[in-house]
């Protein structure tokens, strides 16, 4: 059928959300978002002096308590790979667990600067394999060997109760996920004392799954039906 003459509708009405004023919607405005990005750097740097105040030997026993929740979590990692994270300023190492998912079966990553403002790459990484020196100066991979991970570890510099996560502000991790065509499983790893009311999430940020701390394992909260009455 020629439906050539047909006027042309649009799928859905034209939305007029810009014009209405943000705080009818429950929205915050422009001033407000300056607002909570100036509270956002404050709280970076703040957790960041906190942990790394924390003494190397308790931040370490914390890493292995973690690494062993995260082993727990992923199960079978066979034929899977994971992407964990070379770690900087304090972040837990979980270097070990590497080994412990090689040995398993499974295939690790890191994650790689490609540019700022734009995704990540992950590259295949084993430890013993060669390291070069990234964006940054992060270590990378020496060889490229770009991957999809089925995990993705994302170290917190904080996190909320919704299991969102404050990292160092690149908006690397978020940019990544909303531009992977198949969404990994992501764990948010960092340390208990990392924990925020809410980091009150902007639309671009997206939670985190699961957040695995040396306590325990954080899940977004279980949304309950209330019944008719
Ligand atoms: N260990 C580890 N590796 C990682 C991440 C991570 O969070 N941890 N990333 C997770 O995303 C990516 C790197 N993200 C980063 C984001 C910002 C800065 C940084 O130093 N930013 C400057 C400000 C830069 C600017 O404003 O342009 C700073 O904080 O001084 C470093 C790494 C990939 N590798
Ligand atoms: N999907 C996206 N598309 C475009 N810009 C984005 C996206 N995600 C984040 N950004 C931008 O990146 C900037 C930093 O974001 P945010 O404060 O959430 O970073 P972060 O999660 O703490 O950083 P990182 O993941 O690098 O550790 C913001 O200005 C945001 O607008």
């Amino acid at each position: 059928m020629d439906n050539d003459d047909v006027p042309a509708t649009f799928a859905s009405p034209a939305c007029f959300m810009h014009e209405v004023d943000p705080a009818y919607l429950g929205l915050p405005d422009r001033q407000t978002w300056t607002d909570i990005n100036r509270w956002r750097k404050n709280e970076r740097e703040r957790l960041i002096a906190a942990r790394l105040a924390v003494p190397a030997a308790v931040r370490a026993s914390h890493g292995e308590a973690i690494a062993a929740g995260v082993l727990a979590e992923i199960g079978d990692v066979s034929g899977r790979i994971l992407s964990a994270y070379w770690p900087f300023r304090g972040e837990p190492d979980l270097r070990p667990l590497l080994d412990e998912v090689v040995r398993r079966g499974g295939r690790t990553a890191l994650p790689v600067v490609v540019e700022k403002g734009r995704p990540l790459e992950f590259h295949l990484w084993q430890p013993g394999e060669a390291l070069s020196r990234g964006v940054w100066n992060i270590p990378i991979p020496a060889e490229a060997r770009p991957c999809l991970p089925d995990i993705v570890l994302a170290p917190v510099v904080g996190y909320d109760a919704a299991c969102y996560r404050l990292g160092y502000g690149g908006g690397f991790f978020d940019r990544t996920l909303a531009a992977m065509p198949t969404r990994p499983r992501v764990i948010g790893v960092g340390y208990s004392a990392a924990r925020l009311a809410t980091i009150y999430p902007q639309p671009h940020d997206i939670a985190m799954d699961i957040i695995v701390t040396e306590v325990g394992i954080v899940q977004p909260a279980v949304s309950t039906v209330r019944a008719f009455t």
